[in-house]
């Protein structure tokens, strides 16, 4: 119901999904999308409603309806006055006080259909308290979101002079509240040439993700050479679409125009790439993490000495894929690395360059070498592929609203989830059901709830990380058991 009357605000704004704006009064969707839940692929999101073919325009929303800082201060003197003196925050500094400042508005804000639907909570890293960071295990993860943390924490201080100064309650001026609109913006932004904070798009940024390189598939849905259904203004937007295969803001049609990504059945869920992210990337800006991501890099620690060899690929190309395969820039790297100095000459520098094996001596010991690296970066980790996994099965069954836990069961719980318990003292709470004479279902707070999911989050990550690795093993070994004629 109240998202019913949200996209019927929408639809008054102008915002559609139908080539005939104003035949559809009651709603913005209908036409080409609605809103569904997606359990498996980022909960609320937007499934099409009929076929839809790739390139095609599916969401029109206008400027007016998108929330910048431009549109805020445009309705407000005294937002605008703030603005005008704090410029030495950044745009995303000034677009997150902005964003608190209409929120503190309430039902009077021009926005308020769209803001009350809101998440009110995320998962990006900035949010993860010690426990569900030390979870992540890998140094550089650990790192990843303390470094998240820390500029969240500084960029709140230094805001925090323009927030007085607009008088906010002081709810909306707390670390909390800073940490719910900085992950509003990192999350939920659209590109827009004008501000590089971005834009909040209604009903736009309702749609989940998609990894690039996924978007090739256009088997599923019709062919393209069809003649097309009647779309939204295409003739205004068409001109975008070779350029922005997902969307953009377009100027002559004054508005954000949003194009389906590849050919679309029916009640499929229609995704938007956000961009190019590794997992980690995903949790630190989205708050959450992808089992099959194509641009997933797994980093390995590595001598010094080879990072110096490898001047001509940077640091950031020495990775293994999410598949286990080492990338291209390791391989050739290793190659040249695993070659005694004296013996670089220009004939095996022209086959490393080149991406040639030098020799089959050297290709063995090349992935003798990565295997066993990525065998002892598992073997450093506290846990293993298979404790992580099981650890997850224990934390979907904490998370189970219907839990009823068996003396035996909480008996085998792992240190990690013993420590949990430990930490957020909730053993009472636990083995005050385990007897199973309540009847009672165990209820977490809200707040063990959220601390759970990030926990799990991170548990999901760093699993994800020693399955690339063990999958490397493979690989390499069967290489190598190939090259030797095994
Ligand atoms: C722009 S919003 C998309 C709509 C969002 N699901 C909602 O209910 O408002 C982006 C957020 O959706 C979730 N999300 C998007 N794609 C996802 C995916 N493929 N898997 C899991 N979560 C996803 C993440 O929480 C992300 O921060």
């Amino acid at each position: 119901m109240d998202m019913e009357m949200f996209l019927r605000w929408a639809a008054e704004l102008g915002v559609s999904d139908s080539f005939d704006s104003s035949r559809f009064r009651d709603s913005c969707l209908g036409h080409s999308l609605s809103v569904a839940d997606f359990p498996l692929a980022g909960g609320r999101g937007l499934g099409a409603v009929r076929e839809l073919r790739k390139g095609e325009l599916v969401l029109k929303v206008p400027r007016k309806a998108l929330l910048t800082t431009e549109t805020m201060v445009a309705k407000d003197q005294a937002l605008r006055d703030a603005v005008s003196v704090h410029g030495s925050l950044s745009s995303t500094q000034i677009l997150s006080v902005c964003l608190l400042y209409e929120m503190s508005k309430g039902k009077s804000s021009f926005w308020y259909q769209y803001l009350v639907h809101l998440p009110r909570d995320y998962d990006l890293l900035a949010t993860f308290g010690e426990f569900e960071k030390q979870a992540l295990q890998v140094e550089d993860a650990v790192w990843a979101a303390e470094k998240a943390i820390a500029k969240s924490q500084s960029e709140w201080k230094e805001a925090g002079a323009m927030m007085k100064e607009l008088d906010l309650k002081p709810k909306f001026q707390s670390l909390q509240a800073w940490l719910w609109a900085s992950a509003t913006i990192s999350s939920r932004t659209l590109h827009i040439p004008w501000d590089s904070a971005g834009c909040l798009c209604p009903v736009g940024d309702l749609f989940n993700y998609d990894a690039p390189g996924d978007a090739s598939n256009t088997s599923k849905g019709p062919e393209s050479q069809a003649s097309p259904p009647q779309t939204i203004s295409t003739s205004e937007c068409q001109s975008q679409s070779e350029k922005l295969t997902d969307g953009g803001f377009v100027e002559d049609a004054n508005a954000y125009c949003l194009y389906a990504r590849r050919n679309y059945q029916l009640g499929e869920q229609v995704l938007l790439c956000y961009g190019t992210y590794t997992n980690l990337e995903l949790l630190e800006h989205y708050g959450f993490t992808l089992e099959e991501n194509p641009n997933d890099k797994v980093f390995i620690p590595l001598e010094a000495s080879l990072y110096s060899l490898a001047s001509s690929w940077p640091k950031d190309s020495l990775y293994i894929h999410q598949d286990g395969k080492p990338s291209f820039a390791l391989v050739s790297t290793l190659r040249l690395w695993l070659v005694p100095q004296s013996q670089r000459d220009k004939s095996v520098m022209r086959l490393v360059y080149a991406g040639s094996q030098i020799s089959v001596k050297n290709e063995i010991l090349v992935m003798k070498w990565i295997s066993e690296k990525c065998g002892s970066v598992l073997r450093d980790l506290p846990t293993s592929v298979l404790e992580d996994t099981v650890l997850l099965q224990d934390i979907d069954k904490l998370q189970d609203p219907g839990l009823r836990l068996e003396p035996k069961e909480t008996e085998a719980f792992g240190i990690e989830i013993r420590a949990f318990l430990d930490v957020n003292g909730l053993w009472d709470l636990i083995n005050g059901d385990v007897t199973g004479f309540s009847g009672k279902a165990v209820e977490f707070s809200r707040k063990t709830n959220r601390i759970m999911s990030k926990w799990r989050l991170s548990v999901q990550w760093r699993l994800r990380y020693k399955r690339t690795l063990a999958d490397c093993i493979s690989y390499c070994n069967e290489k190598r058991n190939h090259l030797s004629g095994v």
